[in-house]
């Protein structure tokens, strides 16, 4: 068995949709990025990547490469499984945290949850999420930017 984490972090701007696990979250500002920006699939990205000992999104999908351009995070998700399966790694489970003030993320985590479990391949009961705010303080609690926690387990498959 193999660990992994991940982190990330992006901005929050008016004028982007906020993405986060795939879920379209009604708000007044979106998140900031070279892709869609999703930062809660990013850093299970990282886990599973670190993981699986193959270095990070940002080798795999550069984000000077127009190809990824407002690219959907599930599409990169979807890829990252394949990677995985080629390299004879199921996964065990995924944990994850969302951190913002705001908006409230609980009305949307199952639908994340799915969303994640479908382009993984896997069962939605191998991937929790939560999400928590900072009580106000620093960047997230002054709803500057919003930040994501992953940590994964990889099973080695037997031939
Ligand atoms: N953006 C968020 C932040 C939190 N939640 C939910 O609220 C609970 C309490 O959060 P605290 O930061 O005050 O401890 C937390 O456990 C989440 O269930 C949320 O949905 N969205
Ligand atoms: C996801 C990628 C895709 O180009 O771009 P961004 O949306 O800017 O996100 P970041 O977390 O900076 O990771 C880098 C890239 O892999």
């Amino acid at each position: 068995m193999r660990v992994g984490m991940g982190y990330d972090v992006h901005k929050l701007t008016e004028g982007r949709k906020l993405i986060l696990g795939g879920v379209d979250i009604p708000w007044e500002k979106g998140l900031l990025g070279h892709s869609d920006a999703d930062v809660l699939i990013h850093a299970v990205m990282d886990a599973l990547l670190g993981a699986a000992a193959l270095g990070d999104i940002g080798k795999h999908f550069p984000d000077t490469d127009p190809a990824y351009k407002g690219i959907s995070s599930i599409k990169l998700l979807v890829h990252v499984a394949e990677l995985l399966r080629k390299q004879g790694y199921a996964v065990g489970n995924i944990d994850a945290t969302v951190i913002a003030q705001k908006p409230k993320m609980a009305p949307h985590i199952p639908q994340m949850r799915k969303n994640m479990a479908d382009a993984l391949g896997i069962p939605e009961s191998k991937i929790n999420i939560k999400a928590t705010t900072e009580e106000g303080l620093g960047f997230t609690g002054r709803g500057e930017g919003i930040a994501s926690q992953a940590i994964c387990l990889l099973i080695e498959k037997q031939d």
